[in-house]
């Protein structure tokens, strides 16, 4: 019955631009972080390759199906590695303009290619500040954005240094000797898919030794949950790029909404290879002609953010982007080459932490949010992403005492709807269909009042909002 339930919830939310019926949006009271699709270790069997759209991500072992349930429920926050990884956001889509690690548009630069530097590629003029103020000159009121979308994040230093280097250990160890014969030297894959895909890989649960495996898996799970509203990952696969290898461009839709790239590569800086970075399309290229100039030129750096992979750098990025690896030249040797785990944040899911019980809140939540459907409606199949939120609701007086934004990868869809969207505003004028999204989970978000409870202590909820 629970998982029916799960599974109706997490289906639903991902229609929930139509209206849901408030009542199947109970979230779950904190279940367990699950991995999807793990391999069963000690059941080594060739991973089955379907087709790049239904095989290669799930990296199902024939034989072990469903995901398996993990025991070890650890709430979000808990476990980070010490001194918690950097993290930065190197590119937002949206009321900042592109800031690109790698690809910066500099403006010196820029104009001595003879480009004009004040419009970068994914200009909008939503949120030029000479656009805003002329409208609100005109008294005519903006609906603000309440926060960015973000569709890179980097976070260096991720794993605890001695985990990372490890892991690193582990692989350097099984390739020192090329004339030494061992098992683990015959667990690659050379994954080739002509003009798309060149690789080695294998599965990280299979490759490690299992303690060091779980504390990967479970930094990334407490990561996902803690910091995208994320409850499982994909099976974490491990490549390794020497020349030749390449990732061409292509988009992991129906995978998750977050990807992720953690890598092992050492010595980035001094690398025997060239190429090798994460290279993603810009959000100016994507709605290219809105920005288009006649008489202005772009390049690589202008069109795509190239991340570099430095020794311990979770990259976690969109996949809906189109994205691919820069083709690596040079180096044969896989101890020189580039090295990443790689896979998906998955099942984002409403989860309570803290003393207040689903459902007790449930009532609360379902009449809290109404208004916000009702509101969605409107814009259904406008805007594209996903949106994740995490309140903190005092256990005294059960209001809502923050508001956070974890994640907001909305992007508007051009459709020719957008003016029945406008009229349901009454006169307000919309910059952005992202602002209204926003104002509206705000508001509702923040004027329920939850249950108290006999403790007093405060709890959390974090609340994915997904938009097909
Ligand atoms: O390794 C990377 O940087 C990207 C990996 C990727 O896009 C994928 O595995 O689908
Ligand atoms: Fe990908």
């Amino acid at each position: 019955m629970l998982c029916q339930k799960a599974s109706l919830v997490g289906r639903l939310q991902t229609h929930l631009a139509t209206k849901l019926p408030a009542d199947v949006l109970l979230p779950a009271r904190s279940k367990p972080k699950r991995y999807a699709g793990s391999l069963a270790k000690g059941r080594r069997r060739p991973v089955e390759e379907v087709t790049r759209q239904d095989g290669r991500v799930n990296g199902q072992v024939p034989g072990v199906s469903s995901p398996s349930p993990k025991t070890s429920a650890r709430q979000a926050g808990q476990g980070l590695p010490p001194g918690g990884p950097a993290t930065a956001v190197i590119d937002t889509v949206g009321p900042t303009r592109t800031n690109d690690l790698g690809a910066d548009v500099d403006e010196d630069e820029a104009e001595d290619h003879g480009l004009d530097a004040v419009r970068t590629p994914d200009w909008d003029p939503w949120t030029d500040p000479e656009v805003v103020d002329a409208l609100r000159q005109q008294e005519i009121p903006v609906l603000e954005e309440l926060t960015s979308a973000t569709h890179i994040i980097v976070n260096d230093g991720f794993l605890p240094e001695v985990d990372a280097c490890a892991l690193r250990g582990v692989f350097d160890e099984r390739f020192a000797d090329p004339r030494v014969i061992h098992p683990e030297r015959f667990l690659w894959d050379y994954w080739h898919v002509p003009d798309q895909y060149t690789l080695v890989r294998t599965q990280a649960q299979v490759y490690f030794p299992e303690d060091l495996y779980q504390r990967l898996e479970d930094a990334l799970l407490t990561y996902g949950e803690s910091h995208l509203g994320c409850r499982a990952i994909s099976p974490i696969w491990m490549s390794y790029y020497v020349d030749g290898c390449v990732q061409e461009l292509h988009c992991d839709n129906p995978h998750g909404p977050f990807a992720f790239v953690l890598s092992l590569t050492q010595d980035w800086d001094q690398r025997e290879f060239t190429g090798g970075e994460t290279m993603i399309l810009q959000p100016g290229v994507l709605n290219y002609w809105r920005s288009y100039e006649p008489r202005k030129g772009l390049e690589m750096q202008q069109l795509v953010t190239r991340v570099p992979a430095p020794f311990n750098r979770l990259t976690v990025f969109d996949p809906r982007f189109p994205h691919g690896v820069r083709q690596v030249h040079g180096t044969r040797d896989p101890r020189k080459g580039r090295l990443v785990l790689h896979g998906w944040f998955t099942e984002p899911a409403p989860f309570f932490q803290g003393p207040l019980d689903p459902a007790d809140a449930e009532e609360a939540l379902n009449e809290g949010l109404a208004p916000l459907w009702d509101a969605l409606e409107g814009i259904s199949g406008l805007i594209t992403g996903t949106l994740i939120v995490r309140v903190h609701i005092s256990g005294r007086s059960g209001s809502v005492t923050d508001l956070k934004w974890l994640a907001d990868t909305l992007v508007e869809v051009p459709n020719h709807d957008r003016a029945a969207a406008e009229a349901l505003l009454e006169g307000r004028v919309l910059p952005r269909l992202r602002a209204l999204v926003h104002n509206e989970v705000h508001d509702c978000l923040t004027a329920i009042t939850f249950p108290t409870v006999p403790s007093g202590e405060d709890s959390v909820l974090t609340y994915p909002i997904i938009f097909e």
